[in-house]
């Protein structure tokens, strides 16, 4: 797969370079081959720039779904950082075979949360929400990979009211009301493709293969 990603990407960036060269070549002939090698050059180097996400069939920052590239937000909430529970939930993607391909801290700002949750921007506790997010204690923004993470990943969070949530969820182990209900994941593939792409940049997403994956992954 990773030799069909260089190949095709090579190519793309050649037939673009090369586009480019040959028409300033065609002005001036003697000059091709040095514009050529130039090109090839360019091209070559552009390959090591490449940022290293899958590049399978026609993916978005959400990786395809359906498939194992696809991926999910997962953001744990300030009052999962300042309970000290980072681990007990990454602990729980990690064991049900996901694979983490981007994480970090970050204390949120106003502006990014706002387009986070733009959906609930009309919500009468949408005030309070900003406030909480932006608190200045940080969330654990993550990316999470793998055949069906986003449904999965919801499952596995609970109801957004921890008193209905499971026990054995997320939100119904260690929450106990909706306004502090601990972690965030995306609920459909839109949302993971505009979340991820909202939290993070294609460089901060890495593509490598986890030593378990075709044994948990595997259909058959
Ligand atoms: N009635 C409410 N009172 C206070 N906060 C609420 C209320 N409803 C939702 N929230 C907060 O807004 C967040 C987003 O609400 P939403 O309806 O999108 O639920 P969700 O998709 O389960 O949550 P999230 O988007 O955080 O995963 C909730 O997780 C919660 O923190």
């Amino acid at each position: 797969m990773i030799s069909k990603i260089a190949t095709t990407t090579a190519l793309r960036a050649g037939a673009r370079t090369f586009t480019t060269r040959a028409t300033s070549g065609a002005r001036t002939p003697s000059r091709f081959p040095l514009a050529f090698g130039a090109a090839a050059a360019v091209g070559a180097a552009s390959l090591y720039m490449l940022p290293s996400v899958q590049l399978e069939g026609t993916p978005t920052m959400a990786g395809e779904l359906s498939t194992t590239s696809e991926r999910s937000f997962i953001m744990i909430k300030p009052d999962g950082v300042s309970r000290q529970l980072v681990g007990k939930i990454i602990d729980r993607f990690e064991s049900r075979g996901y694979k983490l391909v981007a994480i970090k801290s970050v204390v949120p700002s106003a502006d990014l949360t706002r387009q986070h949750y733009a959906d609930l921007a009309n919500k009468p506790f949408f005030g309070e929400l900003l406030k909480y997010l932006t608190c200045g204690t940080p969330v654990i923004a993550m990316v999470w990979e793998g055949k069906d993470v986003i449904r999965q990943g919801r499952n596995m969070v609970g109801a957004t009211n921890p008193a209905a949530a499971l026990p054995g969820t997320i939100r119904g182990d260690y929450a106990v009301t909706i306004g502090r209900n601990m972690i965030h994941a995306s609920d459909s593939f839109e949302s993971a493709t505009k979340e991820i792409g909202l939290w993070f940049n294609k460089q901060e997403l890495a593509q490598y293969m986890s030593s378990g994956w075709a044994m948990t992954m595997e259909d058959n």
